[in-house]
């Protein structure tokens, strides 16, 4: 063949593969998103790749779709891997139709490559993106102190004298943390009433908290502080401020930076709260008593881009959103020492009132029924499928756990444990261990005095001294045999890689969704639709996340071991064994291991390190 038409058959085949990959997209939008692609031209596109969801900024798709023409809008949906383009006239959008699909572009904000896949959108129902407003008690004030107030309220604070302080919250390294008035304790979120600290809170928050009080933001004075410093990366997790601690009033002052604070409802609602420098955030009573507020540990936020929405829930207007680079936050945290037992009138999350709901009912048992519907769909069922393939992919002995094994005594006896476990979001911060803590007391148990146990978790944390995890290198390093994937890492919906050895390639199933949608029944597409789907080989965006898994191979009817590759392309065995499957993965942030650890008195952290994208500590039984 000449070479002309070596060409001929090269483009040939790079369009085929765009052609699959664009009806792949049409596919996955069907079945996940209800949204229905059409193959006429019509003014609006839906361009998946291109979102919020996998990292494109809105000002970078704008730029590339207003350069086929009159954008009358752009939809953004918050955490989704695609976004709808509605343009002038259907003209415009065949341009943009014919410029971007196939498209590579390098996310401005962390230098990956993406590939765009467009189709045609007749129309696209939003009613699933309700404009959801404030939590009920919850109050936004903005520019409550000046550039000048703010500046001197962040020279104020010094960070060195309390060099014990940060000594014994080490396991708080994800922020940094000041207590005034009172301590808090992290070990048993309450403060110890009876030792108030000397001095009092600082004379420079006198007239911000008279301001509050003669404005009637709160009702009483406050007398307790807590300052929390949050770097880019960092965050707080989903908790409730202990009800027998503080009064129903709490505040938190933002400075230096804003910030984005996700509140959740047991119910599942959740709303993204922007809170921006220099404003209050006042919690009482619902926001306050029974939804959790929380800061995910991320570099950027999903925001408004207008200035007139910069304020108050994220949400509703997915045609304004963009991503916010993250400064350094400083939080004034102002509450009211409790003097009697909390009666508010939400006792499912009430630590004053457990003592006499257990009696009637077990408590949260609502928490604990999903948290093992949870265990069960995303863990359980899940290994008992890919049980096979995953295994295979597990060979290498890691160093560190081949060196522990070898340091213990002859005759040791040894128990693996692998602690797959389920845990809800959006629980009280008393409860929300649950699971994992019970995980750690059931291996300190096994133990005898003196006894060790070795504990390795998955690290939220992928990139560590400045150093990529295997997990994240390996996307690189398998270049050419993984080239499917790489062009798919960033469809965060359902077309990923595996953790650790995957080497598949990215074929999504249509079983995986209708199982979900037969079997599971309501509860699963719930838990579905609530916890984000990990991309493999990519940062994680939140500690509690589905994790793909594209099972390659399985057993037969006659039981016997088969291997996907061994099948033919685009038989209906292929399809039933190439099935994704996702796995509930809670991911543990810096020092959270240990946090857990250190609830247990019979045990000692005798070493915590990092090691290959985990966050592993040794413990020793007392
Ligand atoms: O940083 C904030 O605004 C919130 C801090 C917080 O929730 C807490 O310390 O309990
Ligand atoms: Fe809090
Ligand atoms: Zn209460």
């Amino acid at each position: 063949m000449d070479s002309t038409g070596q060409n001929n058959l090269k483009r040939n085949k790079s369009e085929k593969k765009l052609l699959r990959k664009q009806i792949k997209a049409r596919n996955t939008l069907m079945r996940h998103e209800g949204i229905e692609c059409v193959s006429h031209t019509t003014q609006n596109l839906v361009v998946a790749n291109g979102g919020l969801g996998n990292g494109v900024n809105r000002h970078q798709l704008l730029r590339l779709v207003e350069e086929c023409g009159l954008v009358e809008a752009l939809l953004m949906p918050p955490n989704k891997p695609y976004s709808i383009v509605k343009y002038g006239s259907t003209e415009e959008a065949k341009k943009a139709y014919d410029t971007l699909n196939g498209k590579e572009i390098t996310l401005e904000d962390s230098n990956q490559n993406v590939t765009l896949y467009v189709n045609f959108v007749e129309k696209v129902h939003w009613e699933d993106i309700i404009p959801i407003s404030l939590p009920p008690g919850l109050m936004m004030i903005e520019e409550l102190v000046s550039p000048e107030e703010e500046q001197k309220m962040l020279e104020s604070i010094d960070w060195t004298e309390n060099e014990v302080i940060q000594n014994a919250q080490k396991s708080l390294k994800h922020r940094r943390v000041k207590h005034f008035g009172y301590e808090f304790r992290y070990d048993n979120n309450n403060v110890d009433k009876d030792k108030p600290l000397p001095g009092g809170l600082p004379e420079i928050c006198s007239t911000l908290l008279e301001k509050c009080l003669k404005q009637g933001y709160i009702k009483h004075k406050p007398d307790q502080l807590t300052i929390n410093q949050y770097e880019p990366g960092q965050g707080i997790p989903p908790h409730i401020d202990t009800h027998s601690a503080f009064e129903d009033e709490i505040i938190s002052l933002s400075l230096g930076a804003g910030i984005v604070m996700d509140f959740k409802h047991p119910d599942g609602r959740t709303v993204a709260v922007m809170l921006p420098e220099r404003s209050l955030l006042v919690m009482t009573g619902e926001s306050r008593y029974l939804w959790t507020h929380g800061i995910t540990p991320r570099k950027f936020d999903i925001v408004h881009a207008s200035e007139r929405q910069k304020v108050g829930s994220v949400t509703p207007d997915v045609g304004d959103l963009t991503l916010n680079r993250r400064g350094t936050r400083t939080s004034f945290t102002f509450r009211k020492v409790r003097r009697s037992p909390c009666n508010c009138t939400y006792p499912s999350v009430c630590d004053s009132q457990q003592g006499c709901q257990r009696e009637e009912a077990p408590s949260f048992h609502d928490s604990e029924t999903e948290a093992s519907k949870l265990e069960e769909e995303y863990v359980h069922k899940v290994y008992e499928e890919i049980a096979t393939h995953f295994s295979s992919t597990r060979h290498s002995p890691w160093p560190k756990i081949v060196e522990f094994l070898r340091t213990l005594p002859k005759g040791s006896i040894v128990a693996d444990v692998g602690c797959g476990n389920g845990k809800y979001l959006g629980i009280n911060k008393d409860l929300y261990m649950e699971r994992r803590l019970a995980a750690v007391r059931e291996l300190a148990r096994l133990l005898r005095p003196g006894g060790k146990a070795l504990i390795y978790i998955w690290a939220m944390e992928q990139e560590y001294n400045k150093q990529k995890s295997k997990y994240l290198k390996e996307k690189r390093a398998s270049k050419g045999k993984e080239e499917e994937i790489n062009t798919d890492v960033a469809w965060g919906l359902f077309c990923d890689q595996m953790h650790d050895n995957g080497s598949q390639d990215s074929a999504c199933s249509d079983r995986v969704l209708n199982d979900s949608k037969d079997k599971g029944g309501n509860a699963k597409e719930v838990i579905h639709s609530k916890l984000p789907v990990h991309t493999n080989r990519t940062s994680f965006h939140s500690q509690d996340v589905l994790v793909p898994w594209h099972l390659k191979g399985g057993t037969n009817k006659k039981g016997e071991c088969v291997k996907a590759l061994q099948l033919p392309a685009g038989s209906k065995e292929l399809q039933e064994f190439s099935r994704v499957f996702h796995r509930y993965y809670h991911v543990f942030c810096e020092g959270e291991l240990e946090a857990a650890c250190k609830t247990l008195d019979c045990i000692r952290i005798q070493k915590s390190y990092y090691d290959q994208g985990n966050w592993c500590v040794v413990l020793e039984k007392q």
